[in-house]
């Protein structure tokens, strides 16, 4: 099977795991990137059995206008039962490198107010030690060098992402040759970096199920 295969196994197997939970009033969490826009594809047409959407990025937002259903602002809904979302890398704890699309801070909010986060992954994606994809950091601009900086001192090679500016207005720094023993001390060590946005891992919040697709099906895997 290839890679875009596996995605689209995965995305079906969430459908699968939300669909007897959707009910008229409910509000899913929806992230981002081709995983997630492989999700939102599926959910075009369940627009009726559920009320709408929390997205993680603009892109999101109008892939789910584009099919008719309806997006509303996180103030308005507080919780929301499911957050669907990929991931660049995710270890057997279910915690993540997310980022690589630069949505990981709206991702990292929406996810915070999720009763129950679904991670959607192809097997590429799995790993013994988080780290292999390069971190990213979302930091206000003017602080972009002094977190640089900072980033050196915790032992990584930071590279700003040239062109890219996030829907919330920054920029982005990816770590290289940056591996992570430690998730959760690594997550809170960067965002306490003054000018840090926050970081793309999710160790604190991780996945509470990942469905990971693989050549002989899709492993669901609950912590
Ligand atoms: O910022 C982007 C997100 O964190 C994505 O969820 C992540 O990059 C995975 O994207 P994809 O499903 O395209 O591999």
């Amino acid at each position: 099977m290839t890679q875009d295969e596996l995605k689209a196994a995965v995305a079906d197997k969430a459908i699968s795991e939300i669909q007897s939970w959707l009910e008229r009033d409910t509000v899913l969490g929806i992230g981002t990137g081709s995983t997630a826009d492989l999700f939102i594809d599926r959910l075009g047409p369940l627009r009726d059995q559920f009320k709408g959407a929390v997205a993680s990025s603009e892109a999101s937002t109008q892939r789910l206008k584009s099919l008719g259903i309806e997006v509303f602002e996180l103030n308005s809904v507080g919780t929301v039962p499911f957050y669907i979302d990929g991931a660049d890398e995710v270890n057997a704890n279910l915690q993540m490198i997310k980022g690589g699309g630069a949505a990981l801070t709206r991702e990292k909010i929406v996810a915070a107010c999720a009763e129950r986060f679904i991670c959607i992954a192809d097997h590429s994606k799995y790993v013994a030690q988080l780290g292999h994809f390069p971190l990213p950091v979302e930091v206000i601009p003017m602080a972009r060098s002094y977190v640089a900086r900072e980033l050196v001192a915790l032992g990584a090679e930071p590279v700003y992402r040239q062109g890219v500016v996030t829907d919330n207005g920054n920029q982005i720094i990816d770590c290289f040759n940056f591996m992570i023993d430690d998730p959760v001390a690594m997550e809170a060590k960067i965002n306490a970096i003054v000018g840090v946005v926050t970081n793309g891992l999710f160790a604190a919040r991780g996945a509470d199920i990942l469905l990971l697709g693989k050549a002989d099906g899709v492993e669901r895997i609950a912590l």
